[in-house]
């Protein structure tokens, strides 16, 4: 599809809005404690690991595993700014694909 590695990380911080279904992806809950908010807690609440409540999928775990994903996700976690600029760019790049 012409994503970069940057832009697979950035867009994962889409799940810092919504959260999962059961009865839809078989999954449940959220990402964040906050799931109305668009900002980088998708990252921190990545960072500091697993909590009740809260949800990482396999996809979402292998931001901290793979060494490639893993500095832009500690990036994203520590300035939002960064997140911002690169999810917008990533998102429009994701619409314009269709
Ligand atoms: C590379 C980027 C992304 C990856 C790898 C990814 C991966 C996933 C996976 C594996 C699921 C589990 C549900 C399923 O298996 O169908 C999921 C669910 C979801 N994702 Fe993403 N996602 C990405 C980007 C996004 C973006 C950009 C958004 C929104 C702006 C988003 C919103 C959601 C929501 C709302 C669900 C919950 C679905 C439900 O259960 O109702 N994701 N994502």
């Amino acid at each position: 599809m012409g994503l970069s590695d940057q832009d697979i990380v950035a867009l994962s911080g889409g799940h810092s809005l919504g959260r999962c279904h059961k009865e839809r992806s078989g999954f449940e809950g959220p990402w964040t404690t906050n799931p109305l908010i668009f900002d980088n807690s998708y990252f921190k609440e990545l960072l500091t690991g697993e909590k009740d409540g809260l949800l990482q999928l396999p996809t979402d775990k292998v931001l901290l595993s793979d060494p490639v994903f893993r500095p832009l996700a500690d990036k994203y976690a520590a300035d939002e700014d960064a997140f911002f600029a690169d999810y917008t760019e990533a998102h429009l790049k994701l619409s314009e694909l269709g």
